[in-house]
């Protein structure tokens, strides 16, 4: 596909952090209210539904939290998204390494695909439990409720009542979600970055605004696939104990309570978010590696 350096796994690890700060930035005030519409409560009927849509739930949010309620349960996520993003930039650039012995032969499609997957079966050791705390803060805070103090006082009451189980919960769906869309996400950012690179140039001087287009675009293809196991993986881990036996369960009774229209709720919050967010992701991943090329280069 055109890629003419050598891959280094550990540029892309650090290169990926920065990324992720960037994605956390840019994203997650849509975040929360992605996860507040997903997992509020079914209200009997529209005149008793707490947020009537993506506005509604930003405007209530910042009259009732203030501008920093859009913030809530960032703790969590700041800790965990930019080492998420390293570790997934980490085994994309570690999957292209084991498939390229040569630098000089051009990755196929599909191994662009299967590296991608590869950092999102990475990235579920952190992300499963960044997911399940980062979830339970944003729902408790729109609830009304607060049980939890915080990330780390969420994290230690889980693990003291259940065990390390309650704080992995959902990680299948973690995986279902992750694997596939990381997969999806890496192919669409490096097809669109050969794509967009004028004939005789290379894709390493690709110009700011191409950059973005190409990182947005990857997000929001990666979103497309990533929502509906999204929904499922929001409401498992919020649910109170017991009322799911498992994943196919979260399922059904989603479909039959609220229909095949409930797997893309939250769908306008992610979907605005997507774009600008990985914009941010990818432009930082591209002038931190950049940096390190010129500050670092045999890292
Ligand atoms: C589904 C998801 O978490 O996507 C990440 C980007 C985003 O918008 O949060 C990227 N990645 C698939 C690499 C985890």
């Amino acid at each position: 596909m055109g890629e003419e350096a050598r891959v280094s796994p550990l540029k892309n690890f650090v290169a990926g952090g920065v990324a992720g700060a960037c994605l956390l930035l840019a994203g997650h005030p849509l975040d929360t209210i992605k996860v507040r519409l997903q997992t509020q409560p079914k209200a009997p009927c529209a005149q008793y539904v707490l947020y009537r849509g993506t506005y509604d739930c930003f405007r209530k949010t910042v009259t009732k939290e203030g501008v920093l309620g859009l913030y809530k349960g960032m703790g969590a996520p700041l800790a965990g998204v930019a080492p998420m993003m390293a570790i997934s930039f980490f085994g994309f650039g570690l999957g292209k390494q084991l498939q390229q012995p040569d630098p000089n032969k051009p990755l196929t499609h599909t191994q662009i695909f299967l590296s991608g997957c590869l950092g999102g079966v990475f990235t579920t050791v952190i992300v499963a439990p960044g997911e399940r705390i980062k979830c339970l803060l944003q729902v408790q805070a729109s609830g009304g409720s607060s049980r939890y103090a915080g990330p780390v006082d969420c994290a230690i009451r889980l693990y003291k009542t259940q065990g390390i189980r309650s704080v992995y919960k959902g990680t299948v769906l973690t995986l279902i979600r992750d694997v596939p869309s990381n997969g999806l996400y890496f192919l669409t950012y490096e097809f669109l970055k050969n794509f967009l690179t004028p004939e005789g140039q290379s894709v390493s001087q690709l110009s700011t605004p191409k950059i973005l287009l190409a990182g947005g675009i990857a997000g929001i293809l990666n979103w497309t696939i990533a929502l509906p196991p999204d929904v499922l993986k929001s409401n498992f881990q919020t649910a109170p104990d017991g009322k799911y036996r498992g994943v196919v369960d979260v399922l059904r009774t989603l479909l039959r309570e609220e229909g095949p229209k409930s797997l893309y709720k939250g769908f306008n919050a992610v979907f605005l978010r997507a774009f600008p967010a990985n914009a941010a992701c990818f432009l930082g991943f591209e002038m931190a590696l950049k940096g390190l090329n010129a500050f670092a280069p045999s890292l």
